[in-house]
């Protein structure tokens, strides 16, 4: 008789390490190395996936997240975008650290250009673990990956039984398995042994209605962060400048402040042509334009809800468009 073909949807686990592929040196050590294991191993260790989807696996990197680069954003981005091109693939399931996990997800929320799932996992375990919460994350993961209702939501991370979305989600605690949030406007949805369960939609572009959708650049433009902190002075901008930062993020105390010192300092770089954004390091709230500073006077963006991280994000990929500020605003408001 004919071999039957398996009905089950196509889904590619593009692997990039963290410590969903960690292994400890012994059994009950606490520490660990991040990206040990290949992606074949994340595989069979989730009885029950084969169930889901047929599966296949591809090492993109093999990396504690903290080593992100702009070189694997871009390597993967255009990954997501050839393997979601074949239309024999329903979804993508990127294995990634949960240290940057939120950057990727929402630089791929602007670069993919399909509204087929993409979901980003990872674990805060590593695979040798009592309990490792990898497998079980894996598991959901590729379930929201298959299921329909994913689509044309934007990028996704599944950890600890929550859907979230990139756009949203922020990592919260260092250790702790439910450490990542969405506080700005809850979770995508939540997803128990891979039964799924949606709440609203998002509301700002991206993927397919996003204007960078689908042609990355072999290299994005330098963005600093700045962090401010009480007596802080001129000089984290001064040094960013002299390293060539084409663009600069305020992580500001409160609603995106600073002190007076650095305040001017951005400004003045502003003025020569470097884009400065202004985002809180509260984590929580958006930064709205001219309220506590008149950002009109002194040249800058206003991140509204981006933090820190996925502003800087969004900034270089903005400057790869144009430097003026008001088209800049215009794509915070709308991403
Ligand atoms: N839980 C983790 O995945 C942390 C790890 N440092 C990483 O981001 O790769």
């Amino acid at each position: 008789a004919e071999p039957k073909a398996n009905p089950k949807p196509k889904v590619v686990i593009l692997a990039t390490g963290g410590t969903i592929a960690g292994a400890q040196p012994k059994p009950g050590d606490v520490g660990y190395k991040a990206g040990a294991y290949p992606v074949s191993a994340l595989i069979k260790a989730v009885p029950g996936i084969d169930e889901i989807a047929q599966i296949s696996g591809e090492q993109i990197a093999s990396i504690g997240s903290q080593d992100m680069t702009d070189a694997v954003w871009v390597k993967l981005g255009r990954r997501v975008n050839e393997v979601l091109a074949d239309p024999s693939v329903s979804g993508v399931v990127v294995t990634h650290g949960t240290d940057t996990m939120e950057e990727t997800g929402f630089f791929l929320n602007l670069v993919t250009k399909s509204n087929k799932p993409v979901v980003l996992v990872g674990s805060m375990r590593p695979a040798t673990a009592v309990s490792a919460d990898g497998p079980m994350n894996l598991y959901n993961a590729t379930a929201v990956a298959v299921d329909p209702n994913a689509r044309g939501r934007g990028v996704l991370v599944v950890l600890n039984d929550v859907v979230h979305y990139a756009r949203e989600t922020t990592k919260t605690n260092t250790t702790s398995l439910d450490t990542f949030a969405s506080p700005n406007r809850g979770p995508a949805g939540f997803v128990l042994f891979g039964k799924v369960r949606w709440f609203s939609k998002p509301t700002w572009r991206h993927t397919t209605e996003s204007a960078f959708a689908g042609a990355i650049p072999d290299t994005l433009p330098r963005v600093d962060i700045i962090y401010a902190h009480a007596n802080v002075g001129p000089e984290y901008v001064q040094a960013s400048l002299a390293a060539g930062a084409k663009g600069l993020v305020l992580a500001g105390v409160g609603d995106g402040n600073g002190t007076q010192a650095l305040i001017e300092a951005l400004s003045a770089a502003a003025k020569k042509g470097v884009v400065v954004v202004r985002s809180s390091r509260t984590n929580s709230g958006a930064v709205a334009r001219n309220v506590e500073l008149d950002d009109d006077k002194l040249g800058f963006v206003a991140a509204q809800e981006l933090n820190p991280q996925k502003a800087r994000v969004l900034l270089q990929l903005a400057l790869t468009k144009t430097k003026d500020c008001a088209a800049i605003q215009e794509m915070f408001e709308q991403y």
